[in-house]
């Protein structure tokens, strides 16, 4: 034990982390981060259409550069004592792979096809097929939504593999199953050569694939069939066994043993979403809600399974024994944008130097316009947070990305409210972040409305950790404290503690979590008097969300009608 370290590997939207830490007390020994070079340039998607597609060489160069890194890092006597990685990735990210489980992208006829790749969480061009999944599931007396919020997202893996299915014959003729991004690099990593043998965590199957125990795995056949027969069959190639995180997938093969330079004797550990490892990476508790803000959100609930006995609770991103703790019901829930919210209008504010600035002989220009870029959130936050809140201010929604919960709606669209002549972009920024701080407020409110009271509030990812302004505000709207986690890679260090469990060097992930975590270093209190205006606000975010939702999904409704 004195001599154990373990590898924690966290796929996030835009690049890989890996981390190497002692697996006694968790001190982070090296990190190394990688940035998928083919999605940098926005190769193979297309956001007018919500397309994101990832290639899997990013993944897999990523997974190489960022492990031989911390090794190099780390040194020989460190490297020879490292017992397991175990890995989070972004879902539901699947993809299509042949009977070898190699994915089709990799295969020379589909190299620059976007449907042979990874179909990253935030794609949203499967919409109308969730939608079909969701009418079809009212035909049945049994009803397989209730475990997923009892609403089918267009940003999980049945509606995914339809869409790609109907649009593309040649995938459809040569795909053999279809398999989640965290599932499929424990498979790569142990050399697996047969795709029947793909061991599915129990994570992205009972959060995305509507498996559950109560089902004896997936729903049946016709099911799928009744959806669309083009799914005939794809159940039979995705094995009902799943496992939890704190389980081995096997070990590692001789081909990336070589590679990386470690031992056939190092535990592979069974993947899990990054949300969910991260909760255990920021120590989540029972009842404390554990918010990973990034890109967007993923907010996860733990409670003792026996506690929660009988509760479903509608409009979440799904309730799953064993997700993110074994032996504790795991919820999860989240927001599609958050920081990207925040990207987009400071790509909005960065159009004429994007634009009109011609750098191309004056690389001094194209500094000075990546440094402005750096500085647009920062000083935009730093001014806004001057501004107090009052009722008639300038007002947004923030579903820029659809809405993930509560009760998703990926058609739904932002809006500003209360503009003027006078209206800046500083203003602009301080409606935004508040809107998106509404959008948490109302998971908080579902979950306590459902019979599941949320205790306390843990903040963990990129957001958290550099945005007070956005923490406390977060805490005036919630009138809760948020707890802010020290690690700057609670999702890469959770994995390490399921790493280490994995191994067998703790017992049970709760052990890991204690040993290894790294506390919290910061705390937002609400301020009573900004409370009080924030009650009005969210009111009226609510009553304006109505209103657009109403309108959006009426039937008198004119896009509708163009459309
Ligand atoms: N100072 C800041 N304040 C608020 N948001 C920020 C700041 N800097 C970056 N962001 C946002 O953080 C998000 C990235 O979060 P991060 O946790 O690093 O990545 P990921 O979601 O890919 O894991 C981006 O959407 C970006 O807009
Ligand atoms: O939805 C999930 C997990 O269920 C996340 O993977 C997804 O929100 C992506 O997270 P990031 O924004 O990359 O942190």
């Amino acid at each position: 034990m004195d001599n154990a370290y373990v590898i924690g590997v966290d796929y996030g939207t835009d690049s890989v982390r890996s981390v190497l830490v002692n697996a006694r007390n968790g001190q982070e020994i090296a990190s190394s981060i990688y940035h998928y070079p083919r999605w940098k340039k926005g190769l193979y998607c297309n956001p007018s259409i919500n397309q994101f597609r990832q290639h899997p060489l990013d993944y897999i160069e990523g997974l190489e550069y960022t492990i031989k890194d911390c090794l190099k890092q780390s040194g020989e006597q460190i490297s020879a004592n490292v017992k397991a990685i175990a890995v989070d990735t972004t879902g539901s990210t699947p993809v299509a792979v042949d009977k070898t489980g190699t994915p089709l992208a990799l295969l020379p006829a589909f190299e620059e096809n976007p449907n042979a790749m990874f179909v990253l969480w935030k794609d949203h061009t499967s919409v109308k097929e969730a939608d079909e999944i969701n009418q079809t599931a009212k035909k049945f007396d049994i009803n397989y939504l209730q475990y997923v919020g009892g609403i089918y997202s267009s940003e999980w893996f049945w509606a995914k593999l339809l869409h790609i299915l109907r649009k593309d014959k040649a995938i459809a003729n040569n795909i053999f199953t279809w398999v989640e991004h965290c599932d499929w690099i424990p498979f790569l990593l142990t050399g697996g050569k047969d795709a029947l043998h793909i061991k599915r965590g129990v994570c992205s199957a009972g959060h995305k694939s509507l498996w559950n125990e109560s089902f004896d795995g997936y729903p049946p056949n016709e099911f799928f069939i009744a959806v669309d027969p083009l799914l005939n069959g794809f159940t039979d190639n995705i094995s009902a066994d799943t496992y939890t995180a704190d389980k081995k997938a096997g070990h590692l093969c001789e081909e990336w043993a070589q590679k990386l330079g470690l031992s056939t004797s190092v535990v592979i550990g069974i993947g899990a979403f990054d949300a969910h490892m991260g909760a255990v990476g920021g120590q989540i508790e029972p009842y404390y809600l554990s918010k990973v803000m990034g890109t967007s959100t993923c907010d996860m609930l733990v409670a003792p399974n026996h506690e929660v006995d009988g509760i479903l609770v509608s409009g979440i991103c799904g309730q799953v024994n064993g997700s993110v703790i074994p032996g504790m019901l795991g919820m999860e829930a989240g927001q599609s944008a958050f920081g990207d919210a925040y990207a987009w209008f400071k790509n909005l504010l960065m159009w004429p130097l994007k634009n009109l600035l011609s750098t191309n002989d004056n690389p001094a220009l194209d500094d000075l316009a990546n440094q402005l870029e750096q500085q647009i959130i920062p000083q935009l936050s730093k001014l806004a947070q001057k501004i107090e809140p009052n009722i008639q201010q300038e007002f947004a929604i923030d579903w820029l990305n659809g809405r993930r919960t509560p009760d998703a709606n990926q058609a739904l669209k932002g809006a500003f409210f209360d503009l003027n002549l006078g209206t800046d972009a500083v203003q602009l920024f301080r409606a935004l972040v508040e809107a998106t701080c509404f959008g948490a407020k109302k998971i908080v409110d579902r979950f306590n409305e459902q019979g599941v009271p949320v205790k306390g509030l843990i903040g963990m990812g990129g957001v958290a950790r550099k945005a007070p302004f956005i923490m406390q505000m977060m805490a005036d709207v919630m009138d809760m404290p948020i707890k802010i986690h020290r690690s700057e890679q609670t999702c890469a260090i959770g994995a390490a503690m399921f790493a280490a469990t994995a191994a067998g060097i703790y017992t049970k992930v709760e052990e890991a979590m204690s040993a290894m975590g790294q506390g919290f270093d910061a705390e937002y209190h609400p301020n009573p008097q900004r409370v009080a205006i924030y009650k009005l606000r969210y009111e009226k975010y609510t009553q304006m969300g109505m209103l657009i939702e109403e309108k959006l999904t009426s039937k008198d409704n004119i896009l509708t009608h163009i459309a």
